[in-house]
């Protein structure tokens, strides 16, 4: 069984890719874009110039105005984290209530400190809920090339429907039953991306990169199973496999935030001169706080934040995380 209708939340670079994928794997798809312009854009098969420019798509359906998502059979919310509350809300009396929806924003809600789940729960609470997470820059998946991710869901029939849905050779979803395991990983490689593009706007070599993403890694582990997370999940694509892939590639905008900050700009001097969102911005408060709630440390995350949000210079930053104490690899 297929969903043969998708309905696609948001016309971003990532709404725009999973929307082309859905199309490709032969789906009716109807992407809602908050920008009229997007959708007239998408609909008229000029692509989006605005968020995914230089890639040429086929016209993809799509529109500004969320009643017209009322008949789709199920949802792809592809909302950046900060604003998907607000959209949920909205949708509260235009779709049907258990409606399956696979959520694909990567990132803690500020202030409530609510993964995506919650807050779709909160907002929408009989929707039959899916996290799609792993590493998939939206050029790539939009350009055709080969793209795999994880597609959580704990009920695996439904898992099997989002797979036969949405999958096809060039972008393969691989099943998964943890939810949390699959939001963490998308959440917090996001801040540790932007201590990596940090590492190397400071010009600080490969093995600090390398060390970076270990002992991040360590750290999105050790929340993850405090939170109810399995390891294994980490290890995988939502995981390991996007925390490579973002903290490589300065395509990444979490990493290139980094890199500028690294190169001397301040916060607002980057978030100024850019569209696109950069999910571990908002999100690095939110993974503290979660971090002080579930008692685990998590020193890289916890000085991101510091530079980011408590004024904490390059320089500090970089003294705080090489002057602490020697101590065992693992600690259990
Ligand atoms: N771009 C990528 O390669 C990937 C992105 N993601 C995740 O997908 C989510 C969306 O990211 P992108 O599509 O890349 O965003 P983007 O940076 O391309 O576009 C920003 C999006 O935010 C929307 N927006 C701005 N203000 C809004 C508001 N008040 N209410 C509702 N929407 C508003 C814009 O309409 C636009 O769709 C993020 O959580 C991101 O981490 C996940 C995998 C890959
Ligand atoms: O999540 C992504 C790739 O998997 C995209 O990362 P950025 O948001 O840092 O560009």
């Amino acid at each position: 069984m297929t969903f043969q209708k998708i309905g696609v939340l948001g016309g971003g670079a990532w709404g725009t890719a999973l929307a082309y994928t859905a199309h490709a794997a032969g789906r009716n798809v109807k992407l809602w874009a908050l920008e009229s312009s997007v959708a007239e854009a998408l609909s008229a098969g000029r692509g989006n110039p605005d968020f995914l420019p230089d890639v040429p798509l086929p016209k993809i359906d799509a529109t500004n105005d969320l009643a017209e998502m009322a008949d789709c059979d199920a949802l792809l919310a592809v909302v950046p984290a900060q604003f998907a509350r607000g959209v949920f809300e909205k949708l509260q009396d235009v779709i049907p209530a258990d409606m399956p929806i696979a959520l694909c924003a990567k990132g803690v809600e500020r202030g409530s400190l609510k993964l995506m789940t919650d807050v779709v729960k909160e907002t929408l609470p009989k929707a039959r809920v899916a996290v799609l997470s792993g590493p998939s820059f939206a050029k790539d998946v939009a350009l055709g090339l080969p793209t795999a991710v994880t597609l959580a869901c704990p009920d695996r029939d439904m898992g099997e429907v989002w797979m036969q849905s949405i999958g096809r050779p060039e972008f393969r979803p691989y099943w998964s039953d943890d939810l949390i395991g699959a939001e963490i990983g998308g959440a917090v490689k996001n801040v540790l991306a932007i201590a990596t593009g940090a590492v190397e706007g400071l010009g600080l070599g490969r093995s600090a990169h390398a060390a970076l993403i270990s002992r991040g890694y360590a750290e999105m582990v050790r929340l993850g199973v405090a939170m109810g997370a399995k390891a294994d999940t980490l290890s995988g694509l939502c995981g390991l496999g996007d925390l490579v892939l973002t903290c490589s590639s300065s395509q990444s905008r979490n990493m290139s935030f980094g890199k500028a900050l690294g190169e001397g700009k301040s916060p607002e001097e980057i978030l100024s001169s850019r569209k696109a969102v950069t999910e571990g911005v908002a999100t690095a408060p939110g993974i503290v706080s979660l971090a002080e709630q579930y008692d685990v440390r998590m020193p890289v995350c916890r000085t991101v934040n510091a530079v980011l949000n408590e004024s904490m210079s390059m320089d500090e930053a970089i003294s705080v995380l090489l002057d602490r104490p020697f101590k065992a690899e693992i600690m259990r």
